[in-house]
């Protein structure tokens, strides 16, 4: 049953001519009856929630999950988890499709406004920004891989005036919310086993990511445990958000579980938090279901869980915000913080391309031509359509790093495949999801589409660079204004220009001239006035065709006081009202220097335990 669902699945993707009809949802229907206990559905007999619950998490992504289980683990408290999306589907476990789920309602499907220094060849000039919508937030369309980041990441959080959150502090929980499933790691003391996160290697391994890790000896770099301190600078394949070769997400990890005192709402879109004007106590939210608008209250605490993006926007619609911008809207100030400044990202180029002499790519075209025996081959792990379309990373130091140590600046994504590979029937999704328009993609990789290709995204790790998130209007159903300011300091693009050389130094190794591997040299649309290969000619492409990573982070920023910057404290409180915290990706004060799911897990499970200490020692 479960493989002719999945091959069905596979079928429509192809056939269906247009990505806005929903199919992953449809083939959810099937996949619904599953463990969540409570919530509020017909198909699941309607349940009433109550009118008061113990505490309120808004948003079930990576930490709202978290937060909302680990609360229910007290028996005497009752927890309402509110979702604006609904439940993951059984074709969103695929992790080689993660880029199609962008094209769905799984996606808020946000942009930048139009930027100065990025996204200037992208359609409309501005970078399509996804957040994950639906019970498993941001991990139900995102790549799986799993990276925690620095030793140091954590230690200048604590050091910035957030006792609590060193490296030391904050590794029991990364263990906390593992089961490794890399035989290797599982007696290492840096991993967690038993966990609700497995970890796993990709189900599937290809001959190039062989190569990719051979060649880190011929670059003088170790291969090892990128989780672990002291061995972050190095080469090694990803350890993933997966288990046998499927996603899972925060909702299947956290919440498929048998705990009555936890109700879900989905497609409950919270519109506003409600705060006692003469006493500042957040009581309750008040939220839009069927068209029809509900209020429900906490007698403890309300948390937001909403993500870096929307976590934002609640607080500002709720009055908790820059006063000069809320007065612009009309919206009364209940506490004038700095919410939706330090917005930070990873920015990076996925424009190269090397082409490689044998059929060993990730080539969908290749692929769905043969659909049937590629669909049987999932099953028996035999197939990329099991594996992540990243297979493994690099961390590696610029010449710009004056850092000592096991501190890296740039991340090489490893693919085998590339932009230009998945044109043909694979649809070029990938592409499409950054917004690179058809003209600059087919002028730009035309006589490479479709070919056995393999690729490195070279990803920014510690961008100097800040954004800044507000709301368009006082409308909650309003997207939010998105200014990433990339590339406002030069040094991010130096690095980066950096990163892409090495690169390309790396593909000389003898492990990918196995292969006999070149770089496509075809110049990018809109930088062919500048000679191929020099440092200008590659800020001008990383400026044309700017990637990212959707690691959105830092508007509701954690700090002390002092700080004039800071929403919260590192009780995740936030400045000015009581009863409520953030508790989500949006507290980093600076970025992880990795992908920001496993530290937002960290959060959540710290977070959790932050509340708990709160209302567990009150008299
Ligand atoms: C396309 C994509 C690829 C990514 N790839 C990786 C990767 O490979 N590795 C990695 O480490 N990280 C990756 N990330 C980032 C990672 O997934 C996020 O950092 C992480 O999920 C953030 O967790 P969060 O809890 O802060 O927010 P989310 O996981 O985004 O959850 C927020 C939830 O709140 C809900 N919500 C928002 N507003 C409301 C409202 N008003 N009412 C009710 N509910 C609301 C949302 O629908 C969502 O479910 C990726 C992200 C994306 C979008």
């Amino acid at each position: 049953m479960d493989g002719k669902v999945v091959l069905l699945g596979i079928f429509l993707l192809i056939v269906s001519p247009c990505f806005s009809i929903n199919i992953f949802q449809l083939l959810g229907q099937s996949y619904r009856k599953n463990l969540i206990q409570f919530r509020e559905d017909p198909q699941f007999g309607n349940k009433k929630i109550l009118d008061e619950y113990d505490f309120i998490v808004v948003g079930a992504g990576a930490a709202g999950a978290t937060v909302a289980r680990r609360l229910a683990e007290v028996s005497e408290w009752n927890i309402l988890l509110l979702e604006a999306g609904g439940e993951e589907s059984l074709i969103t476990s695929l992790p080689s499709i993660a880029h199609y789920l962008q094209f769905t309602n799984y996606n808020w499907a946000y942009h930048t406004e139009k930027e100065l220094h990025a996204c200037k060849g992208l359609v409309n000039k501005t970078c399509p920004w996804p957040a994950g919508k639906g019970l498993g937030g941001s991990t139900i369309i995102n790549n799986n891989m799993y990276t925690r980041g620095n030793v140091r990441d954590f230690d200048r959080w604590a050091e910035a005036g957030n006792p609590g959150w060193s490296y030391n502090d904050v590794l029991p929980y990364f263990i906390k919310n593992e089961n490794i499933e890399v035989p290797e790691l599982k007696k290492s003391p840096y991993h967690g086993v038993g966990g609700p996160l497995p970890i796993s290697y990709p189900a599937y391994k290809s001959k190039l990511v062989d190569a990719f890790l051979e060649s880190a000896s011929e670059v003088g770099m170790p291969v090892g445990d990128y989780n672990a301190p002291g061995s972050h600078v190095g080469f090694s394949r990803i350890q993933s958000t997966t288990s046998n070769g499927r996603r899972i997400t925060s909702a299947r990890a956290y919440l498929h579980d048998n705990l009555k005192n936890l109700h879900v709402v989905e497609f409950g879109y919270v519109t506003k938090i409600l705060i006692d004007d003469r006493t500042k106590v957040a009581y309750g939210v008040e939220f839009m279901k069927n068209k029809r608008k509900r209020k429900v209250l906490a007698k403890k605490e309300v948390i937001i869980s909403a993500g870096t993006f929307n976590s934002a926007k609640l607080l500002m619609l709720s009055g908790i915000g820059p006063k000069e911008h809320l007065n612009s809207l009309g919206i009364n100030t209940v506490s004038d913080l700095r919410v939706g400044d330090n917005l930070q990202e990873h920015p990076s180029f996925a424009g190269l391309t090397f082409l490689v002499n044998e059929t060993v790519a990730f080539v969908p075209d290749r692929i769905y031509r043969d659909l049937i025996s590629e669909a049987f081959k999932i099953y028996d792990k035999k197939s990329f359509m099991a594996t992540l379309p990243p297979e493994a990373v690099g961390y590696v130091k610029t010449k710009y790093n004056k850092d000592i140590g096991d501190i890296p600046d740039i991340e090489y994504i490893f693919m085998s495949s590339s932009l230009a590979g998945e044109g043909g029937l694979g649809g070029s999704i990938g592409r499409r999801s950054m917004g690179v328009p058809d003209k600059l993609f087919y002028e730009t990789y035309n006589g490479v589409l479709a070919r056995d290709t393999w690729s490195i995204w070279v990803m920014l790790m510690y961008p100097e660079s800040r954004g800044q998130v507000r709301l368009r209007s006082a409308n909650p159903f309003e997207k939010p204004v998105i200014n990433a300011n990339f590339f406002t300091h030069p040094l991010d693009l130096k690095r980066i220009v950096e990163g892409i050389k090495m690169t390309i130094e790396l593909s000389k190794t003898k492990a990918f001239q196995k292969y006999g591997s070149t770089l496509h040299k075809t110049p990018l649309l809109g930088c062919r006035h500048l000679e191929f290969g020099s440092d200008p000619y590659w800020e001008c492409c990383i400026e044309t065709m700017t990637m990212q990573m959707h690691h959105q982070s830092g508007t509701c920023k954690m700090g002390p006081e002092w700080d004039r910057n800071a929403v919260v404290n590192s009780q995740l409180k936030v400045y000015g009202v009581n009863n409520l915290r953030v508790i989500d990706c949006s507290i980093m004060p600076t970025i992880t220097g990795a992908h920001t799911v496993a530290p937002t897990y960290m959060i959540g499970e710290k977070g959790a335990d932050l509340v708990k200490s709160t209302w567990l020692n009150k008299a």
